[in-house]
């Protein structure tokens, strides 16, 4: 991974920090509830698939939303939200691991991991139903995707590319994020999500990630061939359950 001059600053910060971690002790071994199974089971009826993202800051938000993210988390359940994820990266995103454990034993739905992991040892840090990989940040996905199976946690893999999908499915990915947001210039595109899904496998389950504002954006990602959408900013921003409901009934 030697592509880490070419990124923003401030991708850089976040990387060099998930470097720099301490590695956990001891190994997590989850008895997860299947992310793929509730987006599936959204099939055949008029719901969209929202996973809402519990994110309190990012490098592209004004300010920081206070407030339990457990009490966020279940008002993102009550809206009717199909799992939620939790960002864990601290210094930049303003997560904890503590906050996940907490909120995953509040709600029933599956809850993903949001961090930047790099190394096997680090799924360890806390167990999750899910967590996320980004393609492009890691050196061994194939290695990452047995890690997080052998710990009971299904693997999100995050793509930018039409190549990197290409390399998630060679990896073994099931489950793919198409990242509308270039993490490189941390500019925001939804054709981003248009360009790349025609050429994911019928089988694979297909997440649309970031910029999606309003139900006009989450109809477009659907029409794309989204199985379910991934909305940080648009819910935390307003009422938490009013904002998730708008969007399951997109
Ligand atoms: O707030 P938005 O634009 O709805 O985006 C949510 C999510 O996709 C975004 O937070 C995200 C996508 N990939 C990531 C990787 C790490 C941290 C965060 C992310």
């Amino acid at each position: 991974m030697d592509e880490t001059k070419t990124l923003a600053p401030a991708v850089r910060s976040i990387l060099r920090a998930a470097d720099e971690r301490a590695e956990p002790e001891g190994r997590v071994s989850v008895d997860g509830r299947s992310l793929t199974a509730a987006i599936e089971a959204s099939d055949g009826t008029d719901r969209t698939p929202i996973i809402a993202e519990v994110k309190p800051t990012s490098p592209t938000t004004d300010g920081t939303r206070t407030g339990d993210p457990v009490a966020i988390a279940r008002e993102m359940e009550a809206g009717g939200a199909t799992a939620l994820s939790v960002l864990t990266e601290p210094e930049h995103f303003g997560g904890s691991t503590d906050a996940l454990e907490r909120v995953r034993d509040a709600v029933e739905v599956p809850v993903l991991r949001k961090d930047f992991l790099q190394s096997e040892a680090q799924l360890d840090a806390v167990a999750a139903d899910a967590v996320l990989l980004i393609a492009r940040f890691v050196d061994d996905l194939p290695a990452l995707l047995t890690g997080a199976r052998d710990r009971g946690m299904e693997a999100l893999v995050e793509v930018h590319s039409r190549e990197e999908l290409a390399a998630a499915i060679d990896a073994g990915a099931t489950l793919v994020g198409v990242n509308n947001r270039d993490l490189a210039t941390l500019e925001v595109e939804l054709a981003t999500f248009e360009r790349v899904a025609p050429d994911a496998p019928e089988d694979v389950t297909l997440v649309a990630e970031s910029g999606i504002a309003n139900q006009a954006d989450a109809r477009r990602m659907r029409a794309a061939g989204a199985d379910a959408l991934l909305v940080g900013t648009a819910i935390m921003d307003g009422d938490v359950r009013d904002r998730t409901r708008e969007l399951v009934a997109a």
